[in-house]
């Protein structure tokens, strides 16, 4: 490479021979660089001309020299690492191959060289570059300095003028200087001028003060004379007064003494006003005792607030006094029946709560636990409230209870509080009078059967004796009970009521309590009917089903209004056949019940004339009188005699059996032919459904009684017509013969906890309990006759003792089967209502011959044969059981509710029969 690379012609001859001498492969590095050196050398020496090239040829010297250096540190430390690693022979070689690539490095770092060679120019030129805009900053700047001279001579001029303006400026301020200090000389001569002749207004007012003061000094001294002559006469004055003073004393202490005398006077009017409001209250007391014992229906009027939705502005209602007055007018027609004013015995307003309604009903309710009968019933049209009154707008909370439920709650409390020295049992009925039908709302197994009413006062209590009797011992059971009973009754919507009541609800409460020291028995029973509204039809818009029910409702309704003005005119008649509704209020409107109305009002001036017919009906009912309500108390030794009666009558019954049988079997002896009596099967199915039982000892084929005669007329006119007759009590059970079930929806069954205590169908255990069974026989029960069976009608003056009397006496079988029958007639005379009257003649066969559909009085005859005298004389001789004074008479005394009363009937016959059944059934139905 050396040997291309060099010109032969510049080496010198000691150059050429060392290249000669040097073979690439073999020379070392240092004789490279001598190599090297000495050829640079030669360079510098030969001086050439070209700077340049020596000037390179010197730095290259001097390059050459520094990498002669590190090469020999290089050359050094390598062989310092050969020393090292000597032992390793391999890496010694490499190390060697590393110093030799080392050696050919020598050649990269020329080129190196060049290219820091070439960065230097480059350098160069940046300089140069930087050289060239210093000298454009410097021309800039130049420039900067000629604008700067400029602007500093126009700044000399512009202060120059400057200088002039405030040279001007000054003299301007001189002048005015000049002129102001002017002003101010002549405004200090002027002020001289103003001070003295002040000077000379004070001295003018000096002398003017001197002379006023020198004025007061006179006035004063005439006040001071002036003064004196007043507090002489002041002296005067309190010498005056003294005087007026010392006679006012006097005076004072005289009127002191009069009012003393005056005082001792207004004592006695003040105590005697103290006890005005205690008279009063003892007043009321006194008057509610008089109502009491007179038994005068109470009347308690409840308004009803507006509803939702109604105008408020206008009402009916104008005042509500405090002592039961009620001012109502009609507001739309203010001319017209202006103001009526009614009296009641308690007006409650539209903001009186259930429980202030209770409170005044409460002592009426608690009597019940006394033995009183109670009646408590509401009245009003549609949509006044009378549900809410009685049941509430809902069970659920205790503020909404209405007088049912509360009433119960209370009886439970009171029973509670007096378990010491009393034991209650309560029993509970509740029924509904729909369409004329009377039927059980607690019944078990959502039967329809129509129900019997008895219209007389027995002494349990029942008026509706086949109607389901619960005892409860707990409100949770009344609440449960009356929720059932509630959901059964017949309620739809019409346009006046959404829940309008289509029927008559009457909840019967028995409660018979034993006082545990005396061992009295006592019986109370409270009813209470919520009835349904009267309406006019063509304000609740009711057509079809609903109308029919209005029909009905409207009927006993005004059934019960004949039956009221009867009461209230102390009529002798008193119609409560006319519906079903007054037969079953019978007991509380005739008897000796204590009886209280609500009249519910509606205060909405559309109503107006169905509030003003209300309250005439209420007053015509607050005037009723009932006769004193009594107590229906037996004590332990009436009871004892009861038990004797009904053991005596017992072994009667038998004996009356054994004579019986002893005539037929005479009559059966003498082949009599037989009478149309025993030849009627038909008739006698019908009498042996009704009538017979095996059991009943004492009863017979032919005492076809007034009650079963009522069936006969109920159900068809010809009692020989097998369509025309009653139903079997089973039928009557199975709801069949055509009685439909006037309710849409399925009835409500009860909880199986309830007991049903009914007669006839209770349990031997309730039988005992509330003794509905009388003396057990069930089956002999008359009011499983029929419904209608049992209402036995009143005297005309609402006496209802005397469904019995009407009941007809022996004539048995073997008196109509007797040879030589001997026409005894008897007439029982019923009245059935107040302008109906219905009647039928009964012969010997037990039939009944319609006379006419228009007259009440029923006229039964019946064919007695000879023979039956005998028993009849055998009977009366038992009388002596019935005579007053005698044990049986004492105890129908102390155990009839109502007063017995004797019916005209002929024949001595029908007196023992009718007083044998009448003990019997009050046996037999003593609760
Ligand atoms: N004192 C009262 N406070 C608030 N709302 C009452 C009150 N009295 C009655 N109402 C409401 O008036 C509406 C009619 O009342 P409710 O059904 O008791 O009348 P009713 O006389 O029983 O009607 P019907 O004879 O048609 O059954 C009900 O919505 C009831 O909640």
């Amino acid at each position: 490479m050396l040997k291309q690379g060099f010109c032969a012609e510049f080496l010198d001859d000691n150059i050429k021979d060392l290249i000669k001498s040097i073979t690439v492969d073999n020379a070392s590095t240092h004789v490279l660089f001598r190599f090297l050196n000495q050829i640079l050398d030669e360079s510098i020496d030969k001086k050439d001309e070209h700077a340049y090239h020596t000037h390179m040829a010197r730095m290259l010297k001097q390059v050459v020299q520094v990498i002669e250096q590190r090469v020999y540190a290089q050359v050094e430390n390598l062989k310092d690492q050969n020393n090292l690693c000597s032992v390793c022979s391999g890496k010694y070689q490499s190390r060697l191959k590393v110093l030799e690539t080392l050696a050919s490095w020598s050649t990269e770092e020329i080129e190196v060289l060049f290219s820091y060679l070439k960065q230097i120019k480059m350098d160069k030129t940046g300089i140069e570059e930087k050289v060239r805009l210093k000298e454009k900053d410097l021309t800039n700047l130049k420039e900067e300095k000629r604008s700067l001279e400029n602007e500093n001579s126009a700044l000399k001029r512009e202060l120059e003028t400057l200088k002039r303006i405030h040279e001007e400026h000054c003299l301007q301020i001189e002048t005015q200087a000049k002129e102001t200090n002017q002003a101010l000389e002549k405004k200090t001569h002027d002020l001289e001028c103003y001070l003295m002749e002040s000077k000379k207004r004070a001295k003018q007012l000096e002398s003017f003060s001197e002379s006023k003061s020198e004025g007061w000094k006179k006035k004063e001294e005439t006040f001071q004379i002036f003064l004196n002559n007043h507090q002489r006469a002041l002296q005067e004055l309190r010498t005056a007064y003294a005087s007026v003073k010392q006679e006012v004393t006097m005076t004072k202490k005289r009127y002191g003494e009069e009012f003393y005398g005056l005082g001792v006077e207004l004592e006695g009017v003040v105590h005697a006003a103290d006890n005005y409001h205690s008279v009063l209250v003892e007043n009321r007391k006194l008057y509610n005792e008089v109502q009491d014992l007179k038994g005068n229906i109470r009347v308690y009027c409840r308004v009803r607030p507006f509803l939702p939705g109604q105008c408020k502005k206008l009402t009916t209602v104008e005042h509500i006094g405090e002592n039961g007055e009620l001012l109502v007018s009609n507001p739309t027609k203010p001319g017209k029946d202006k103001n009526r004013i009614f009296k009641f015995n308690k007006v409650f307003g539209q903001a009186a709560s259930q429980e202030e309604v209770f409170l005044d009903t409460r002592p009426l309710i608690r009597t019940v636990l006394d033995g009183f009968n109670v009646c408590i019933f509401a009245y009003g049209q549609t949509g006044s409230g009378k549900t809410y009154t009685m049941s509430g707008p809902s069970i659920s909370s205790k503020e909404d209870w209405g007088v049912n439920y509360r009433a119960l709650h209370d009886l439970f409390h009171i029973a509670q509080s007096r378990k010491g020295s009393m034991t209650y049992e309560i029993g509970v009925q509740m029924v509904e009078i729909y369409n004329e039908q009377v039927r059980d709302l607690l019944t078990c197994h959502g039967s329809q059967k129509r129900l019997g009413i008895w219209s007389t006062t027995q002494p349990n209590g029942l008026a509706v004796p086949d109607a389901s009797m619960h005892q409860v011992t707990s409100t949770e059971d009344v609440l449960e009970l009356m929720n059932i009973g509630l959901m059964n009754r017949a309620v739809s919507a019409t346009a006046l009521n959404e829940r309008s009541s289509r029927s008559h609800s009457i909840i019967t409460i028995h409660v018979r309590g034993v006082d545990l020291e005396s061992g009295t028995l006592l019986r109370g029973n409270l009813h209470l009917v919520d009835l349904a509204g009267s309406e006019r039809v063509d304000r609740s818009e009711v057509t079809g089903e609903r109308l029919r029910e209005a029909q009905h409702i409207n009927k006993s309704l005004s059934a019960l209004g004949d039956v009221i003005f009867a009461l209230a005119q102390k009529s002798q008649h008193v119609p409560y056949r006319n519906s079903k509704l007054t037969q079953v209020l019978q007991s509380s409107l005739g008897g000796q019940a204590k009886t209280l109305m609500f009249v519910q009002l509606n205060p909405d001036p559309d109503s107006y004339s169905e509030t003003l017919s209300t309250l005439k009906f209420a007053e015509r009912v607050s005037g009723v009188e009932l006769g004193a309500a009594k107590s229906n108390k037996e004590g332990r030794d009436i009871r004892e005699l009861v038990d004797q009666v009904a053991s005596l009558k017992e072994t009667i019954a038998k004996k009356d059996e054994v004579i019986e049988r002893l005539q037929q079997l005479k009559i059966n002896t003498n082949d009599t032919k037989s009478v149309r009596f025993v030849s009627s099967p038909r008739r006698y199915s019908v009498v042996g459904n009704l009538r017979l039982s095996p059991k009943s000892p004492g009863r017979k084929t032919s005492q076809l009684s007034d009650r079963e005669i009522d069936i006969y007329s109920e159900y068809g006119e010809n009692p020989y017509d097998a369509r025309s007759l009653p139903p079997s009590i089973d039928e009557l059970k199975r709801g069949r013969r055509g009685i439909s079930a006037p309710h849409s929806r399925p009835k409500k069954d009860l909880p199986a906890k309830f007991t049903e205590a009914k007669a006839g169908q209770n349990s031997k255990d309730d039988v005992e309990l509330f003794n509905f069974g009388g003396s057990g026989d069930s089956d002999e029960r008359i009011s499983d006759i029929s419904d209608n069976g049992l209402s036995m009608g009143t005297d005309s003056d609402g006496s209802s003792g005397n469904a019995v009397e009407n009941t007809l006496f022996p004539a048995g079988s073997t008196e109509a089967t007797s040879p030589s029958r001997v026409t005894n007639s008897v007439e029982a005379t019923t009245r059935l209502s107040g302008n109906a009257t219905q009647a039928g003649r009964f012969t010997g066969t037990g039939a009944i011959q319609p006379m006419n559909n228009n007259t009440e009085r029923r006229v039964v005859t019946y064919n007695l044969p000879k023979p039956s005298l005998k028993v009849t004389q055998t009977r009366l001789s038992r009388l002596s059981l019935h005579k007053p004074g005698t044990a049986t008479s004492k105890f129908q005394s102390m155990t009839s509710t109502t007063p017995r009363k004797t019916t005209t009937t002929r024949g001595n016959s029908a007196l023992t029969t009718r007083s044998i059944r009448q003990t019997g059934i009050r046996t037999e139905r003593s609760f």
